[in-house]
């Protein structure tokens, strides 16, 4: 029987592989991405319940006074911390996962993408169809990273890259890898892929 569900793809990587980056190139095709680390932050604000659950767990310091959440602050208790990880971890994703079903609800294209940091960690992978990994050499991401977050130190990404699954374990529980390295061109194996996907959900 016919869906009309839209297929459900996840699009994971480590700290600055470039999943942002490739997520935009199929934003571009048309396709609805669901940003989990921006609308992690968004609920994070806005979502009553979890700024409570937020400021018991770690204080009122996790907000600025205009209500902001305090990013330097948070990162500074979690990265490094993995009992602290765990802790807002078990706050931010159920929050995460209720606003994404309700997103995908309202989505009528063939398929849809999810991009988030984590989905092989916070177990998210199982309510999606497929995944693709982006993964580029960490050196090239801490490159990366370090120009575009200057106020990130080379420690702090180690830490944060600790925290993350490693890509070997991350591509081989995917479907599809794309390759974000400098020899290789980003947007025909977008289009391949994406090509593999509308007929992928024909089929379903
Ligand atoms: C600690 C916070 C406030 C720091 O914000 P900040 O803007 O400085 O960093 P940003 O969110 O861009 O994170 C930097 C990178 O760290 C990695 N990262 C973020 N959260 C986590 C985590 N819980 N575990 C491992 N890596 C993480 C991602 O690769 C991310 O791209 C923020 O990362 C956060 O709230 N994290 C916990 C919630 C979460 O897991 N969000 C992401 C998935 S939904
Ligand atoms: N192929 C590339 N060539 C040059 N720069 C790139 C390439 N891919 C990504 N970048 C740059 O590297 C940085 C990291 O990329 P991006 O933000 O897409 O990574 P990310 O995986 O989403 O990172 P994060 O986990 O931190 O959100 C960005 O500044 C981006 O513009």
């Amino acid at each position: 029987m016919k869906r009309n569900k839209p297929l459900l793809i996840g699009i994971t990587g480590g700290i600055g592989s470039g999943k942002s980056t490739v997520a935009r190139v199929f934003s571009i095709l048309g396709i609805p991405i669901y940003f989990a680390d921006e609308r992690a932050k968004w609920l994070m604000e806005n979502n009553s319940n979890l700024v409570k659950e937020i400021k018991n767990a770690f204080g009122t310091e996790s907000y600025l006074p205009d209500g902001r959440l305090n990013r330097k602050f948070l990162s500074e208790e979690v990265f490094g911390h993995p009992e602290k990880t765990k802790t807002i971890n078990s706050l931010v994703h159920p929050a995460v996962k209720k606003d994404f079903e309700a997103w995908t609800n309202s989505q009528h294209t063939p398929y849809i993408l999810k991009e988030a940091a984590l989905l092989f960690e916070t177990g998210s992978y199982v309510e999606l169809d497929k995944i693709i990994t982006v993964t580029s050499p960490i050196k090239v991401r801490i490159n990366r990273v370090l120009m575009r977050d200057p106020h990130r130190s080379e420690e702090q990404l180690h830490a944060i890259i600790d925290q993350q699954m490693p890509d070997e374990e991350k591509t081989s529980k995917s479907d599809y890898v794309i390759k974000n390295v400098d020899n290789k061109l980003l947007i025909p194996q977008v289009l391949q892929l994406h090509e593999k996907l509308l007929k992928l959900a024909k089929e379903n």
